[in-house]
This record gives structure tokens, sequence and C-alpha cells, in this order.
């Protein structure tokens, strides 16, 4: 089972990605991408796929025109956990 993030790892992981928001709701990391038109936004989101499945840690996203919203929490955990700021990390560096 993977670990839940405590209070201290929550507040580092939004430290380190401030692009990032935490929705309390979920326990959740959010972000909106925002492209030049959809061919280069469905481009991140493949790309975001083809990491996601390497990883067997998936986001929940939609996708409008040029627009990309992406959620990031572990199901298995119930809120936030290291598979979160992994996963945060690999679609940074895919911009
Ligand atoms: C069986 C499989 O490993 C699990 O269902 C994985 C798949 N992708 C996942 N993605 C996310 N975001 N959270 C999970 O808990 C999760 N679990």
């Amino acid at each position: 089972m993977v670990q839940k993030l405590d209070d201290a790892a929550r507040a580092a992981l939004l430290a380190r990605f401030p692009d990032w928001r935490h929705e309390p709701d979920r326990d959740a990391i959010v972000r909106r991408f925002q492209f030049a038109d959809f061919a280069q936004a469905f481009g991140f989101m493949t790309s975001v796929a083809i990491v996601a499945e390497k990883m067997d840690h998936h986001p929940e996203w939609s996708n409008v025109y040029n627009r990309v919203d992406i959620l990031l929490t572990t199901h298995d955990a119930n809120g936030l956990s290291e598979r979160d700021a992994r996963l945060a990390e690999a679609i940074e560096a895919l911009l």
C-alpha cells in the first residue's frame, strides 16, 4: 500500500512545485497548462500518457482546445503520495 504524504512532506511537495496548487477536498495537486493550439496540447498529453503508463501512475485530466487541466492524487492512498511527486516531476521535465 502506498503511504499518504504527511503534512511536512505535502508542504515540501508544494514548495518544490510552485506552479501546482493543493486541492484540499481531494488531497491532490492541480495545474492548468496552456499551449499555442490543440496539436501542442494533445502532443503534451501523449507524452504525459507514455510517462504515466511507464510509471503505472495516471493523471486525472481534461482538455479543451489548447488547455490541459491535470489533477494528481493517489487513489490507492486516498491522497497525495510520493508517486504524485514523481509524476509531477516527470511532467515538468516535458515542458
Ligand atoms: C493496479 C494499478 O497499479 C493501480 O490501480 C494504479 C494505477 N494508476 C494509478 N494512478 C493513480 N493516480 N493512483 C493510483 O492509485 C493508481 N493506481
